[in-house]
């Protein structure tokens, strides 16, 4: 029976510094949960709030609906994977696994099932009885992650467990663990700083930023429809340019993004004539045109990165922004080509200049 994670506006502080402040949010059962932001947002100190690492100053932790504020880290039943693995070198894959779960008074014969179960679920069984500096990194991290599901713990918890592997490796692992979660069925929370592993990896999303949740939501939707322009840019790549909202006579709504180019918005949440904007494109969604009304610019640079061309724009406003183009569009063009960009389409997000919280409506 997988298990549902209540937080409910918990504080932290060490010392005067207040790391996590009023911190709210509900994870349901059986989901892989990220919690996402830059290095030093509190996402670890939340880890260990949950974990019971850290003492909670203000505020709850649930866990199946009973709080956890008072258990120590031991009665939580909680496992934990860590960055640097934290297995024992002198013991075989065998042993590490089984660690755990001699400090609790299992007979011999159910200790057995469960390593030869959760061997085969994670697949290591084949190196059963080889020492960790026998493995690969990747290895490693799946001995971790047995010895800390062999326990059958309530809920897991990782902490940027990829981040000690080779690129290549860490995609292979982060399919392989969300195969294994999947399979297990355990309510997960996941702790990474990297954008592209928790869009791959999580069924919902914390994105966090001086120990305050910017946003919570399904991967696309957080990519898609970003809540305010920290998570907008700190999610994939998101070009930032100067506009101004317009209206016409019929009552038609526009963003302004240059004497010749305005584009029809109908999904704008609250808006004032002559409203300052920020609009976020992404890179894929700028077109190179002919078109003389549309946004001048110049190539500064170019990549080209075999399925697709990515291009390093100076507009003439002095705003740079990223382009980029299939790599069937247009015979690769030159630093120093003048270039029309024009949106793809309306698949852009605006931000209020001043409050920076997105000027779309929910669903639009
Ligand atoms: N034991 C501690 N004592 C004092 N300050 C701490 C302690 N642990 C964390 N902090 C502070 O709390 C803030 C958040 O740290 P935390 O480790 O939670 O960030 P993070 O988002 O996990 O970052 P990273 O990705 O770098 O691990 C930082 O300013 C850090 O210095």
């Amino acid at each position: 029976m997988s298990v549902s994670i209540n937080i409910d506006k918990v504080v932290k502080r060490f010392g005067n510094e207040t790391v996590i402040n009023g911190l709210s949010l509900n994870i349901k059962p059986g989901e892989l949960f990220t919690l996402l932001g830059p290095s030093g947002c509190g996402k670890t100190t939340l880890l260990r709030m949950i974990i019971g690492f850290n003492s909670i100053e203000d505020g709850k932790i649930e866990i199946d609906n009973k709080v956890v504020n008072d258990i120590p880290v031991n009665k939580r039943k909680m496992g934990m994977v860590f960055q640097n693995y934290a297995i024992f070198p002198h013991m075989s894959v065998a042993d590490n696994i089984a660690f755990g779960l001699k400090v609790n008074n299992l007979s011999k014969a159910e200790i057995n099932k469960r390593m030869e179960d959760i061997m085969k679920v994670v697949r290591i069984e084949a190196h059963k009885s080889k020492k960790p500096d026998k493995l690969s990194g990747g290895q490693q991290q799946r001995v971790a992650l047995a010895r800390a599901l062999v326990i059958h713990p309530k809920v897991l918890l990782m902490d940027e467990p990829l981040s000690n592997l080779d690129a290549k490796l860490r995609i292979e692992m982060r399919n392989a663990i969300k195969a294994i979660q999947q399979q297990v069925g355990i309510t997960t929370v996941y702790v990474t700083h990297d954008q592209e592993e928790a869009l791959a990896i999580s069924d919902r999303i914390a994105v966090m930023n001086g120990g305050v949740i910017q946003q919570i939501g399904k991967p696309e939707d957080i990519y898609s429809r970003p809540s305010n322009l920290f998570v907008a840019q700190f999610i994939g790549t998101s070009n930032v340019i100067k506009g101004k909202i317009e209206t016409d006579e019929s009552g038609g709504v526009f963003v302004r993004l240059n004497e010749n180019y305005k584009e029809k918005m109908d999904n704008l949440s609250e808006i004032k004539k002559g409203q300052e904007v920020i609009v976020a494109v992404r890179p894929q969604e700028f077109i190179l045109v002919e078109d003389e009304s549309s946004i001048k610019g110049v190539i500064e640079s170019t990549m080209f990165l075999g399925l697709n061309t990515h291009y390093f724009v100076k507009l003439d406003t002095g705003e740079k922004v990223e382009v980029i183009q299939d790599a069937e569009a247009n015979e690769i063009m030159p630093e120093g080509t003048r270039v029309h960009l024009k949106l793809k389409s309306k698949k852009i997000n605006l931000f209020d200049s001043a409050t920076e919280e997105s000027l779309i409506k929910a669903g639009g």
